[in-house]
């Protein structure tokens, strides 16, 4: 049997792909895999900020025509760059095990501190206002680009810091370069930060998905999506959401586009539904 597995180029999406298709291998080493990378809307258009571009799913786009086409057989996604609704035709086969999804602070090469000249870069409006309250006397910017082009501008000079991913920042290899960690209280991640998604045609059925898909992952992912999707919010919303499985119970914190924010928690078996009713409690709480 041959896998086509399709991913956007940047270096972060085939890294991540390739963690998909080591677990692939190591489940049935008789499995052909074979890598097809594209470039997506997303990672064409740089010189503007994504809520200024609009539209949703600006960097699944094109791997989603190449699915529905039939020139790649599954595509693997950072789960937070996907719309939170996503084409019956494509469903969500699988999610990952979950990488660190707290957001880190990264200091141009050499620094110890912040520049209080030089704004704060990060790339999403969530991030901005949550950081706003962290650092009230300290400018943020947007910045645009893959990793490696946002650590480019920083070490370049044009930014005192930088808020990433951790999550991306470890599987590059990178963590070196974190200078300080924010907790999920102080940055509540993005829906699904940390964990990868796996898309297939529907009706097709993979049992090598297994060995990608994770319990605790799948539950904070469809809980974390659930909630900005009743929250009607997208992957540029500010829209945040963050869930944690504790045995058999999941804690799931969220923070509407007003900053607002309140945790939930119940039976991980009830992720969705858990998701849907702090979103909904938000929203009683700001009418
Ligand atoms: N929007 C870009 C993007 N999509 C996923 C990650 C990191 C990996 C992850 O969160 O799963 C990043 C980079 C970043 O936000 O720093």
């Amino acid at each position: 049997m041959k896998l086509r597995i399709g991913s956007r180029e940047s270096v972060l999406a085939v890294t991540q792909s390739q963690l998909v298709m080591e677990a692939i291998r190591a489940f049935d080493p008789s499995i052909e895999l074979e890598l097809v990378t594209m470039k997506t809307t997303g990672d064409k258009i740089l010189d503007r900020t994504l809520d200024k571009v609009g539209g949703k799913g600006l960097f699944v786009r094109e791997l989603d025509a190449a699915l529905l086409e039939g020139r790649v057989d599954i595509t693997v996604h950072s789960c937070k760059d996907l719309p939170m609704e996503t084409d019956p035709r494509l469903p969500l086969a699988a999610f990952s095990k979950r990488e660190d999804p707290r957001d880190a602070l990264v200091l141009p090469a050499g620094k110890t501190e912040l520049d209080p000249s030089l704004p704060i870069g990060c790339a999403s409006r969530r991030r901005a206002i949550q950081l706003a309250a962290l650092y009230p006397d300290m400018e943020v910017a947007p910045v645009r680009g893959n990793v490696q082009t946002r650590l480019r501008k920083l070490d370049e000079g044009q930014y005192s810091a930088l808020v990433l991913a951790s999550a991306g920042l470890k599987r590059l290899g990178l963590e070196g370069r974190i200078a300080r960690y924010f907790t999920a209280e102080e940055i509540i991640p993005a829906a699904g930060q940390g964990i990868l998604a796996v898309q297939t045609q529907a009706g097709e059925n993979y049992p090598c998905l297994a060995a990608v898909a994770d319990q605790d992952g799948t539950a904070c992912a469809l809980a974390e999506r659930a909630f900005v999707r009743v929250l009607d919010g997208g992957c540029s919303s500010p829209v945040a959401a963050h869930g944690v499985v504790d045995g058999d119970t999941l804690i799931l914190t969220g923070m509407d586009e007003n900053g607002r924010r309140d945790r939930i928690s119940g039976p991980v078996s009830e992720a969705e539904q858990l998701g849907e009713a702090l979103a909904r409690r938000i929203k009683e709480a700001a009418e």
